[in-house]
């Protein structure tokens, strides 16, 4: 599913007033309408129930209107409230404004403190506040009376729904401007925004409800969008079937090299998961001195042991071997536990040159990448898997400047250096070199634990060496790898779910994905 910025959504809307001869009324009509049936069912039909909607100056705004009118037709206490001045609205918003009138439901206008503390009643009392205060028109710094009505709005018990984006939302970042209104359930029209799907943002929508306005669909497949959801369709279509006839050389061989003292377990999960997600054949490379643990710890996958520097950490001359074992295998994946040092550094750098195969190199794999430029030369796909702290190191930039605009970072550094970025983080986004941009929708809180990455590693790797595309393998070795994480937290919560739980759980995962067709 596409997902869109502020301006993109104008642009449909747009076309399809102009172009297509669908009016701007017409489309007003039926997003207040899938709104006032959402707080219909909310309110479970109670007639009589009070419900407060607060009506911004655009057509947010106008969208609000409309849902005043339809509640009231069915019997609900409507208090319509315009934070501004009647005269200040125009277009489509002003004829639905005057129909209101012409239907003797009374607006009130809000343009001072003193009435906005007013507000605070009305707001604990009703059973249900609309937020049509601000949509994709936001712009800049929160000005007037908007702050102190979100926070009204925060404070009060009362459930909220918001029409299109909670109103504070940068539409095309998920930034919270200033404050922003805390919905339960949010109806946003024909296409999610951004700014409902990234943080900060998503954490403000409530339930995102995706609603049909009449916007026809080759209106949508029209544009050039450059952003997806990653939905579950999506993966269940990317994913290959298994052949019936198939056998263990059907699925590749994976060329693994992780670990160093004290970090073995960084190793082991990229190969658990790398297998369960249906490698055919595994070697984990790991320094000499840790190979009889690995040996243990791992039944299905093959241990490799290489030279080391000191012991437990892999030494420069370690990388002829590592090329001697690619020889035979499809794909390389690098970083987990290697721990970071100029030897380290060396490996990598000459494979990253060298290899013609696909390589995915994520944790201290990327600390130690010299010189980005080498990566734009490379012929097979290069995933990098960083998180926002991994990536600033690398571009030289600060975190916060990387989660403010990860999507045009992202975008830009895949483009730039030829790679497929992975750059996880609540939302995890892959940036493809050609431009296009998919954001994942699942996962949870309980990954943020040691060891998350080092399964994600597992996946990507175990599913590019099935000879699945860089793409498609990033797209869904990311979503499952959220999803089994979710599965999980259900039965485990948050708090105790363990990264070798979210391997545990890939095999509902997948039979979730592959049951949604
Ligand atoms: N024809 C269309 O374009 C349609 C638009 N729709 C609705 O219209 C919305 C977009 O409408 P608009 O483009 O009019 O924009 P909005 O209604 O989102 O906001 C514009 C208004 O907010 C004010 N404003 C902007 N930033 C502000 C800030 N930081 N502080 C205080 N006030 C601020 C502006 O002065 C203007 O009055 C969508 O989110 C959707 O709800 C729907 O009705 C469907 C059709
Ligand atoms: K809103």
């Amino acid at each position: 599913m596409k997902v869109v910025t502020g301006a993109e959504m104008k642009e449909i809307d747009r076309y399809t007033i102009e172009e297509v001869g669908i009016s701007g009324l017409v489309l007003m009509e039926n997003a207040g309408r899938e709104v006032a049936q959402a707080a219909v069912e909310l309110l479970d039909d109670l007639k009589g129930s009070m419900v407060i909607v607060l009506a911004g100056r655009g057509n947010n705004g106008g969208d609000g209107f409309v849902v005043s009118r339809l509640l009231i037709e069915q019997g609900f206490e409507v208090k319509t409230i315009l934070l501004g001045k009647k005269e200040d609205i125009s277009g489509d918003a002003k004829v639905n404004l005057e129909i209101l009138g012409k239907l003797e439901a009374k607006v009130w206008e809000i343009s001072s403190k003193e009435e906005v503390l007013e507000l605070k009643l009305l707001l604990d009392k009703a059973d249900l506040i609309v937020d049509a205060l601000l949509g994709t028109g936001i712009k800049g710094e929160l000005r007037g009376l908007y702050p102190e009505v979100i926070t009204l709005v925060n404070n009060s018990p009362t459930a909220v729904i918001a029409v299109d984006i909670p109103s504070g939302i940068e539409a095309d970042t998920g930034r919270v401007v200033d404050t922003a209104i805390e919905a339960d359930e949010t109806i946003t029209f024909a296409l999610p925004k951004i700014g409902n799907i990234l943080y900060p943002g998503a954490d403000f929508v409530g339930d995102l409800k995706v609603v049909d306005i009449g916007i026809p669909q080759m209106v949508i497949t029209k544009q050039e969008f450059k952003i997806d959801l990653i939905t579950s369709k999506l993966v269940n279509y990317l994913l290959p079937i298994r052949a019936a006839d198939s056998h263990k050389g059907s699925y590749g061989k994976l060329l693994l090299v992780a670990g160093s003292t004290g970090m073995t377990g960084a190793a082991t999960l990229a190969t658990q998961a790398s297998l369960k997600i249906g490698a055919g054949l595994v070697t984990l490379g790991v320094p000499r001195s840790l190979n009889p643990i690995l040996e243990i710890k791992l039944t299905e996958a093959m241990t490799y042991p290489l030279g080391e520097s000191k012991e437990g950490i892999l030494s420069r001359e370690s990388v002829i071997e590592i090329k001697k074992l690619l020889n035979d295998r499809d794909v390389l994946a690098i970083g987990p536990g290697l721990t970071a040092n100029d030897e380290i550094g060396y490996i990598v750098n000459h494979l990253l040159e060298k290899t013609d195969k696909p390589v995915v190199v994520d944790a201290d794999g990327l600390n130690v990448i010299y010189d980005l430029n080498i990566l734009k030369g490379r012929t097979a796909p290069t995933v990098l898997t960083p998180h926002p702290g991994e990536l600033s190191r690398l571009i030289n930039q600060p975190i916060e400047a990387i989660r403010v605009n990860s999507i045009e970072i992202a975008k830009d550094f895949a483009r730039e250096y030829n790679v497929i970025l992975v750059l996880k983080g609540a939302r995890t986004i892959i940036a493809t070199p050609q431009g296009e941009i998919y954001v994942n929708s699942t996962g949870n809180s309980g990954m943020a634990t040691g060891g998350s990455g080092d399964v994600l590693t597992g996946l990507i790797s175990g599913l590019l060496a099935q000879g699945i595309d860089g793409r498609s393998a990033t797209i869904i070795g990311v979503y499952l790898h959220g999803l089994a994480a979710d599965l999980a937290a259900e039965e485990l919560t948050e708090y105790s779910l363990l990264p070798s739980d979210i391997i545990d759980y890939l095999p509902q995962a997948l039979r979730t994905v592959m049951s949604d067709e």
